[in-house]
């Protein structure tokens, strides 16, 4: 479902000195994969992840959804993209603070147009298999960083995208949590079919992944 093609990311430091942070980057992601991008830090898996998610620009090559290049649309066709087809959770979790837990789930589908008993219907379901139900109408201030990012894992999912992008989402969790919310997400690759792509460089995290992606210097191994 994404493919890349020669995709080569350059960043300009100065009139200069350039970072050559993506080279030669050729991958396939299949429908229902669930995969992490590993490899040391500065390796550039958040290059790859952003480009994908068409929150940067890549310098050369193609990226392709489901057979249509999206790397060269618009700015405002790519944010269609985003907002229609992709997910995000990011290791901060970007939840909104004045907005209770049910509404931070609820955010995209409004945005989308949903109705309000799809939402309501939907948010219940996601609250139940991520166990926050009983924090619903909560601040997400009052949360654990835990059930954070387990807001953040549903307010990604919560319009069903065909992928969902995780930049590190377990790096301000500790063991524990970070099991946990790897086990939910695995749950919703299973039972929902999500295609989930993230970035890790906790070892033990990318064990729970199905597929490895090994990244070094700006090259998949
Ligand atoms: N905005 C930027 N401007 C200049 N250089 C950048 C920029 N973003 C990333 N880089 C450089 O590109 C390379 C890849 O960085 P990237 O953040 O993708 O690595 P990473 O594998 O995600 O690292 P980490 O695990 O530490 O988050 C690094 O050399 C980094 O310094």
């Amino acid at each position: 479902m994404i493919k890349l093609k020669n995709v080569e990311k350059y960043f300009y430091k100065g009139e200069e000195r350039e970072v050559h942070a993506l080279k030669n980057i050729n991958l396939e992601i299949q429908k229902g994969e669930f995969s992490v991008l590993t490899g040391s830090s500065g390796c550039g898996k958040t290059t790859l992840l952003n480009a994908i998610g068409l929150l940067d620009n890549i310098s050369e090559g193609e990226i392709y959804l489901n057979d249509k290049e999206i790397a060269h649309l618009s700015d405002a066709q790519k944010t269609q993209i985003r907002l229609n087809e992709m997910g995000f959770v990011f290791q901060a979790y970007n939840l909104i603070p004045v907005l209770s837990v049910k509404e931070n789930i609820a955010f995209i589908m409004r945005l989308q147009g949903f109705s309000n008993l799809d939402i309501d219907n939907r948010v219940n379901e996601l609250a139940e298999m991520l166990e926050i139900k009983n924090k619903l109408d909560t601040l997400p201030s009052l949360l654990s960083g835990g059930q954070q990012q387990r807001v953040a894992v549903a307010r990604a999912v919560a319009t069903k995208p065909k992928i969902i992008l995780a930049d590190e989402p377990t790096a301000n969790l500790d063991h524990k949590n970070s099991e946990s919310l790897m086990n939910m997400m695995r749950q919703l690759n299973e039972k929902e079919g999500v295609t989930i792509l993230f970035a890790s460089h906790d070892d033990y995290v990318v064990e729970l992944a199905k597929r490895v992606i090994h990244l070094k210097d700006g090259k998949i191994l």
